[in-house]
């Protein structure tokens, strides 16, 4: 790794700090440095506040004379809640500036580039692109399409199953169900679910965040013929937003005393497969939200799966094997009819082969 990595990788952990508090902006990180010494830093925390370079800036002060400054995003070029960063880098002395990837942004663009590089100052771009676009993958995205960042998440058993014959599921234990149910979701603006999951009465749906921190991402349940009971406990606890996606011509005095509880609608077309999913994508691009997490179980995801509209895969496996229906336990090769109960393995070891995974482990 040179030194040029290595300060842009400082940059674009400082950046990652701040994911999902930044919506709908970028995550950015910069770094100063002169004559080998950092000699300042900054991150962008939140829409609306001051941009990672200006924050660096501030820190480094005359030291930014002949510095050199990374910056995992090219700087921007335009007046939106903050002033041109371009200007005050084109202004700051730096003698050289280092981005990692171009901004999509069509107010930037490019531009940002443009005005460094007029003013004399060195520009490399292109240092650790491939890990800055990874991380601003949901900001890239709302840029080149105009829709939210759609993450699909499920948690299965070793042996590939989702429940057990009778549906129950919930095989993510310990550390894998706490950051799948509370720190991904600390991440997103919104999570979407099926109604069938609130029939279920899913606690996940209402389960506050650790003490301490993050925020309940906005749940939007898909419920095309609003079969959601009045007493439901996504209705009941109002410590998130609650938007239910239904039909135009929904009962209307079911409605009102749904939205006496607080609840928003959407209304989406229902075409031949279920409701219009492009459709709603759009729709919720427009009021701000800019990744779903999609928490539905397996109707759910499937849905979104045939529409193409899924850009990430997250998905758990349990160290449990729940073998099931005429399926085989692939340790013992055994015919297991049904089990309710999974037995539980222990990993060794996640190894790949080309595009291939493979898992290691051993029955407990
Ligand atoms: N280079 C850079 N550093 C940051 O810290 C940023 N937040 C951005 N964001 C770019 O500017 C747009 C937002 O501008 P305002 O915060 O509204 O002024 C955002 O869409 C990105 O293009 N860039
Ligand atoms: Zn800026």
């Amino acid at each position: 790794m040179n030194d040029d990595q290595y300060y842009m990788k400082l940059a674009l952990d400082l950046a990652a700090s701040a994911k999902g508090k930044t919506n709908p902006n970028p995550v950015v990180g910069a770094v100063i440095v002169k004559d080998g010494v950092i000699a300042g830093t900054g991150i962008h925390r939140k829409a609306g506040e001051p941009h990672a370079e200006v924050h660096a800036f501030k820190m480094a002060g005359e030291y930014a004379e002949g510095a050199t400054l990374y910056v995992t995003l090219e700087p921007c070029s335009h007046y939106g809640k903050t002033p041109p960063c371009a200007n005050l880098v084109r202004e700051s002395g730096v003698r050289r500036v280092v981005v990692a990837t171009q901004d999509p942004n069509p107010e930037v663009a490019g531009r940002g580039i443009s005005i460094i590089k007029d003013a004399g100052i060195e520009v490399e771009v292109g240092v650790l692109e491939k890990e800055a676009q990874r991380l601003n993958e949901r900001f890239i995205h709302n840029m080149l399409t105009d829709r939210p960042f759609v993450i699909s998440k499920y948690a299965m058993t070793l042996d590939g199953k989702l429940a057990t014959h009778t549906g129950h599921s919930k095989w993510i234990t310990g550390e894998g169900s706490r950051h799948s149910v509370h720190l991904l979701r600390d991440e997103v603006d919104a999570i979407l679910v099926g109604i069938g999951t609130v029939l279920a009465d899913d606690p996940s749906l209402t389960t506050r965040l650790p003490e301490g921190g993050g925020k309940n991402p906005i749940r939007i349940i898909l419920d095309s013929e609003l079969r959601v009971p009045l007493d439901a406990k996504v209705v009941q606890v109002s410590d998130a937003k609650t938007l239910i996606v239904t039909q135009e011509n929904a009962p209307a005095d079911k409605m009102d005393l749904l939205r006496e509880k607080g609840i928003e609608f959407i209304f989406v077309p229902k075409n031949e497969t279920g409701l219009n999913l492009k459709a709603l994508m759009e729709e919720l691009y427009k009021k701000g939200i800019t990744d779903v997490l999609l928490e539905g179980g397996s109707e759910v995801n499937a849905s979104f799966l045939r529409e193409g509209l899924i850009d990430k895969y997250l998905i758990y496996i349990a160290p449990k094997l729940l073998g099931g229906r005429n399926s085989l336990t692939p340790y013992t090769g055994m015919n297991v009819d049904t089990m309710d109960e999974a037995m539980d393995v222990s990993f060794s070891g996640v190894e790949t082969f080309g595009e291939d995974i493979r898992i290691t482990a051993y029955p407990k």
